[in-house]
């Protein structure tokens, strides 16, 4: 038997919806994914590897059925960080589906290592994944400020804790610090490119907690600090086009197969939990639960935001207090939804009015 897919958002919310989920068919990005189309929404799935898109696609266009003769589900071969990939994936959704509402710039990751020991090589993979893959992505939904002026890099550190509208490239910079960048003018010529500029849209993007910093991880808590300024930027930048931009942040305790697969460790995850007040890792399901109310119009007036989803980990210095060991904050899953919502013959509850 499948396993349940829930959602405490209501059914059919999304209908006539269409996502765009990097990532999308593995980890949290599968979960965003399932409930999406829990909810009515039509997704596109995009990641480097075809296989396991496939295999996603076809595992969820069985499940999801559509009415007419599309899939709801596309699948579509897309590395973040290669541009001519992401006009591609953009040209793709808009022949497939018409349309893009939804953005969820899930796909990401990193490799661990101390800072001293990464090479240029390895840093840029991790930059260009996570900071200037999320980058490709808003500015291909987007017709770009970038498209019709082009690019000039002015190498300063400015005030940029409040966002920096106009300016987005800059932070690049100064994360960088490459002392020359040279952005060459995109070209807009393809209607995609102005979907969103002219019908509006939400934009969620996953970023992780580096708050405190990230030792072992420095190039991502770089870019990924990176996407929590572009966020801000771009929602002022934005805002008159009808577009939110938002990110969660989950804790590095968000268990999957793939994320635990990537450390070569299963138990790496486990070993947070002391450091985590809830007392327990975190699951996938809860991650999409905040990224499907963030694209929800219950969202319409927050844009700009990042959500820490973290059991205040992140809060959790360990200074003076020791939270002690608990099981009061039990997860939310999907299994439980489910099961909340039937009689106890095993019914669907009846709506109350
Ligand atoms: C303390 C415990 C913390 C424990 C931390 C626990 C964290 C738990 C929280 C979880 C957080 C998550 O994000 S979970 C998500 C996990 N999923 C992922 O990370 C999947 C996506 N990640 C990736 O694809 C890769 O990690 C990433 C580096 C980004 C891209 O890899 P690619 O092979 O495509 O990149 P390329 O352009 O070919 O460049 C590869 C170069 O990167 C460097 N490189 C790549 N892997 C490397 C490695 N394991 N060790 C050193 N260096 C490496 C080398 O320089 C490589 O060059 P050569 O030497 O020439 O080859
Ligand atoms: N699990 C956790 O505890 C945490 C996760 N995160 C972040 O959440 C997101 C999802 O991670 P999670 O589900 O746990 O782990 P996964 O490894 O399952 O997810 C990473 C996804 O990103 C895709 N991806 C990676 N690089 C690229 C690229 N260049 N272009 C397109 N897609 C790419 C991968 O697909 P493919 O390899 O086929 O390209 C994969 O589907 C990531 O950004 C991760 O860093 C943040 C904090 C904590």
């Amino acid at each position: 038997m499948s396993s349940p897919i829930s959602s405490v958002l209501r059914k059919g919310l999304f209908q006539g919806k269409v996502a765009i989920v990097t990532g999308g068919a593995t980890g949290i990005g599968s979960a965003i994914t399932k409930e999406l189309l829990f909810l009515g929404c039509d997704v596109v799935i995009a990641a480097r590897k075809a296989d396991r898109l496939s295999t996603a696609a076809a595992e969820l266009n069985r499940r999801f059925p559509a009415e007419n003769k599309k899939d709801r589900v596309l699948p579509v071969v897309c590395n973040i960080r290669k541009e001519d990939e992401v006009k591609h994936l953009m040209q793709r959704t808009l022949e497939h589906f018409g349309k893009i509402d939804y953005l969820v710039n899930n796909g990401g990751g990193q490799f661990p290592s101390p800072a001293s020991d990464i090479s240029l090589k390895g840093w840029n993979a991790v930059i260009e994944t996570n900071l200037t893959g999320t980058f490709l992505m808003c500015r291909e939904a987007y017709a770009s400020w970038f498209g019709e002026h082009g690019g000039a890099i002015v190498n300063i550190i400015a005030d940029f804790f409040k966002g920096f509208p106009f300016m987005s490239y800059v932070l690049r910079c100064f994360l960088v610090t490459y002392s020359a960048l040279a952005m060459a003018p995109p070209k807009r010529s393809s209607p995609y490119h102005a979907y969103m500029k002219d019908h509006g849209g939400a934009i969620v993007t996953i970023v992780t907690d580096m708050w405190k910093g990230w030792a072992m991880m420095s190039h991502s808590g770089a870019a990924r600090a990176g996407v929590d300024n572009l966020t801000k930027s771009l929602s002022i930048e934005w805002a008159n086009h009808g577009i939110r931009i938002n990110a969660v942040a989950p804790g590095s305790s968000i268990f999957s197969e793939t994320a635990a697969a990537n450390y070569g460790d299963p138990q790496l995850f486990q070993k947070a939990i002391p450091r985590i007040p809830a007392k327990r890792l975190g699951n996938p399901e809860e991650i999409s639960a905040t990224v499907c109310f963030l694209l929800s119009p219950a969202a319409a007036f927050i844009t700009g935001e990042t959500v820490k989803i973290d059991g205040a980990a992140s809060l959790y210095a360990q200074s003076h207090w020791e939270v002690p060991d608990h099981n009061k904050m039990p997860a939310y899953s999907w299994k439980n939804e489910e099961e909340a919502n039937r009689d106890d013959d095993g019914a669907p509850k009846k709506a109350k009015i």
